[in-house]
């Protein structure tokens, strides 16, 4: 089963229309990086998904519930961290997670509280205000709420956004540890280098559709336009080497790049080849390092020829 799976999906605001026939499907236990620009969707995608907005057409799953109708379910098993959480600013930390814990019905919040607040890094501030809160600490109570009710499911809505860099980094582990546990996560976020760190797959929307939807690292690779990239160094570079490199079965094209051998082949596993070519022709190889393009590149592609398209 999938966790998410929308066919269709449609909500309009007046004129504007947010999001347009969207189909996405999430698989279970995958974190998937849902991406687009500014006011492409994923904001209204997110409430749809949650059952705070009713979309106009189409319909959508989660967790195997109906959108419209079984939206109690969904919020049960769900946890969700908006793009700017609200909070009752003089209660403490704590009790704002009693409040929202109980509204879920989680279980056994006396023990569950203080162990996510030490597991989001709020260890000793949960009696405190939420008004005396800095952002990070509110993003950290908010991701502490949404995982109250032990979710199958976890739906952050840009959960690093102004952190600090240890703050990100904490946020990132506590991904991956859920990751562990098959929680799935769908994660909207602009920050393309933390997505590419921890995401199975992408989404990229953008004016309400979907563009491309694929593991990310077949989106990197194609994004190229050639399977693999490869970058050889040596301290003995000249026209043979890269003559020698260039007959090698499965190369696609050999240059000289900044003092290195850029090379573009048929599939990684060519490079092995090339490296005996070279060292059989009795050229030293100092290293091989794989060219993985930047998701921010590669983004920036899909937007960009859509937009030409
Ligand atoms: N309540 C609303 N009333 C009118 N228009 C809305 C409403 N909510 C969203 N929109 C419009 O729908 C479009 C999609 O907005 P949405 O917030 O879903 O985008 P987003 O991808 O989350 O953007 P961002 O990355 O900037 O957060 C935008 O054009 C936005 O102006």
């Amino acid at each position: 089963m999938n966790a998410i799976e929308t066919h269709g999906l449609k909500k309009q605001f007046g004129k504007i229309v947010a999001v347009n026939d969207l189909n996405l499907s999430v698989e279970e236990g995958k974190i998937y990086g849902f991406l687009g620009p500014n006011g492409a969707g994923k904001s209204t995608t997110i409430s749809m998904l949650m059952g705070f907005t009713k979309p106009n057409g189409g319909s959508a799953k989660v967790l195997g519930y109906d959108i419209i109708t079984q939206h109690y379910e969904i919020r049960k098993l769900t946890g969700y961290l908006p793009e700017r959480p609200a909070f009752y600013e003089n209660m403490t930390g704590a009790d704002n997670m009693q409040y929202f814990g109980k509204l879920i019905g989680a279980e056994d919040l006396e023990q569950r509280i203080p162990e996510l607040l030490a597991q989001v890094g709020l260890e000793g501030r949960g009696d405190d205000r939420v008004k005396g809160y800095s952002h990070g600490m509110r993003q950290r109570l908010g991701i502490a709420i949404a995982l109250l009710g032990n979710p199958k499911l976890l739906i952050l809505d840009e959960p690093t956004t102004g952190l600090d860099p240890q703050g990100s980094h904490d946020i990132r582990e506590i991904i991956r540890k859920l990751k562990k546990d098959n929680v799935t996560i769908f994660l909207s976020s602009h920050i393309l280098h933390e997505v590419q760190e921890i995401s199975d797959v992408v989404g990229i929307i953008k004016a309400g559709h979907m563009l491309v939807q694929t593991p990310i690292e077949n989106f990197l690779r194609s994004s190229k336009g050639t399977l693999a990239a490869f970058e050889i160094s040596s301290p003995m570079i000249d026209d043979r080497f890269v003559e020698t490199a260039r007959k090698v079965k499965g190369v696609e094209s050999a240059s000289i790049l900044d003092g290195r051998l850029h090379l573009t082949m048929d599939e990684p596993a060519v490079a092995e080849d090339v490296n005996a070519a070279l060292v059989g022709a009795g050229f030293r190889v100092r290293e091989i390092k794989e060219i993985v393009p930047t998701l921010e590149d590669a983004f920036l592609k899909v937007i960009g020829e859509k937009k030409e398209g």
